[in-house]
């Protein structure tokens, strides 16, 4: 039987972000190399008359990276031998999705650095093309972070030769200190195993990189497989830094035999970029609980995925650690797929009614616009039905106009599992969710989440929800937001013009 992903129909396929220079216009191989004459003896032309580059070809791929930066985005760039090659326009997506990210009001606006956007690039290479792009796109400042020298040297020179964005920029080396204890000593693990590993870069829209090879889950061996190299968050990040965002696109892979998998290994990325103990599972679920410790020194983390296996799973490490909001997107990459992740700790911005609600566990938002036969009661009975669609126990108190509802950590999924259709059926690339895993069991079993929902007349048509959590201990106070978030957008779509 054909896959879900198969039986979709291109049409319906995620395509590149609309804001992307080259979602209208792909790179044109006949007119850079008419312009660049050092592109041109790696342009042929198909049968079909069509100009075409090898996409195999390490020196091809990289000298089209370098006429499209320098073509579109005047910037002067080049990596040695061997170092993971970026494709413009794909790298283009996650930056325009971030951009999506910090303009939308889904978290409470702050003033981390005036009107000026400052991001963290974890791992940002040889080639520092994020922070490339994100400055000379945008105009944003940047951190680019890394450990191995021919990255600092390289991204160093990549900044060094393009005084225009040269101020917006800095390259930081993470150090391991020698006072802190190794990693095998906080996680008494064993040893990073660094073995060659290559990503394919490819088309610069239609293909970036082979598909990764999909390996089978096992919770008892991966639970083993903690990260345990320099830091990452922790440790890079300076006391009193404030940063909008995060970005990263992590080592995927974590040993040369899974990298032997991915039948093209000609473009470039040495064993330092593409593989780190424990894959990019284990790389980003360290981004994830340094997060949990620097909080709001970031508005939005956010991290590439490559894995869906590895997305779900990481959704609820997120669960674990009480983030407020989480939000995914399928990024186009030609033939293969790629997730974006990105997280926070800032309270929602329009469920919530003062800045410290989400402290106190109480959240309430308006339905405004009700529609006439939607009287408080029947919206009363609507929460009712949502959550006992769930299985959840719901005990409804109508002089009260109150329901209390006991969840389970089944029900709660249940109750959330609408939003990881995207995970399994992506229909757009900008087609982004609030999201919370429901399929891994990897999580420790929670305590049942209590809460109270209670519903206030205001004014002819327009009713206050509010929501109380009645466990101020209860280990996941992201879950409950999340569910509060979910119930708004039913009832609005129910009951509201
Ligand atoms: C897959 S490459 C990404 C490079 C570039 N950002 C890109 O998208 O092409 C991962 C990078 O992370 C770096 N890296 C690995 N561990 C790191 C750490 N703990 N902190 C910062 N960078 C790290 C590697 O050296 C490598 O340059």
């Amino acid at each position: 039987m054909p896959s879900k992903r198969k039986r979709r129909r291109d049409s319906e396929r995620p395509t590149i972000h609309p804001r992307n220079k080259y979602s209208e216009n792909p790179p044109d191989f006949a007119l850079l190399a008419s312009l660049y004459t050092s592109f041109q003896p790696f342009v042929f032309y198909g049968r079909d008359g069509r100009p075409r580059i090898d996409w195999t070809d390490f020196n091809a791929t990289r000298e089209l990276t370098r006429v499209l930066l320098l073509h579109d985005h005047g910037i002067h760039w080049w990596i040695p031998d061997g170092q993971l090659c970026p494709t413009v326009p794909n790298r283009s997506n996650y930056i325009h999705w971030i951009e999506d990210l910090l303009a939308s009001d889904i978290i409470v606006k702050s003033n981390t650095s005036g009107d000026n956007v400052r991001g963290f690039d974890i791992g940002t290479g040889a080639n520092c093309i994020y922070p490339l792009l994100g400055a000379s796109l945008l105009g944003w400042s940047f951190v680019g972070s890394d450990v191995t020298d021919v990255a600092l040297e390289w991204a160093g020179k990549n900044v060094k030769n393009n005084p225009q964005i040269l101020q917006l920029i800095e390259i930081r080396k993470v150090e391991i200190r020698e006072e802190s204890p190794s990693m095998e000593e906080l996680h008494n693990d064993e040893l990073v195993v660094c073995e060659n590993k290559t990503e394919l870069s490819g088309s610069a829209v239609k293909k970036e990189v082979d598909p990764l090879p999909s390996t089978s889950f096992d919770p008892h061996a991966d639970a083993n497989k903690r990260y345990n190299g320099p830091p990452v968050l922790l440790g890079a990040v300076r006391d009193g830094e404030k940063f909008d965002f995060c970005m990263c696109n992590p080592p995927f892979f974590e040993s040369m035999d899974e990298a032997g998998l991915n039948p093209k290994t000609a473009c470039g990325g040495t064993p330092e970029e593409m593989i780190c103990h424990g894959g990019e599972k284990a790389f980003i679920t360290r981004i994830i609980e340094d997060s949990a410790a620097l909080k709001h020194s970031f508005r939005w983390y956010t991290s590439m995925v490559g894995r869906k296996s590895n997305l779900k799973f990481l959704i609820s490490k997120l669960r674990e650690v009480g983030v407020t909001i989480v939000k995914t997107t399928e990024f186009v990459q030609g033939q293969t797929c790629r997730w974006g992740l990105a997280w926070s700790f800032v309270p929602p911005a329009r469920k919530i009614v003062s800045p410290h609600v989400a402290e106190k566990n109480i959240m309430s938002f308006m339905l405004e616009g009700l529609q006439r036969q939607f009287s408080a009661f029947h919206v009363l009975q609507s929460i009712e039905s949502f959550f006992h669609t769930s299985g959840a126990s719901c005990e409804l108190n109508a002089s009260l106009f109150t329901i209390d509802i006991m969840a389970s950590n089944d029900h709660c999924d249940a109750i959330l599992k609408d939003e990881l259709q995207p995970l399994d059926e992506a229909r757009s690339c900008q087609h982004e969710q609030e999201t919370f895993d429901s399929s891994s069991s990897l999580h420790p079993p929670l305590n049942n989440l209590r809460f109270r929902i209670s519903v206030f007349q205001q004014i002819p048509g327009t009713l206050l929800v509010k929501g109380s959590l009645q466990h101020r201990e209860n280990p996941v106070p992201g879950a409950f937001s999340l569910i509060f978030q979910r119930l708004e957008e039913v009832l609005r779509q129910k009951c509201c013009r």
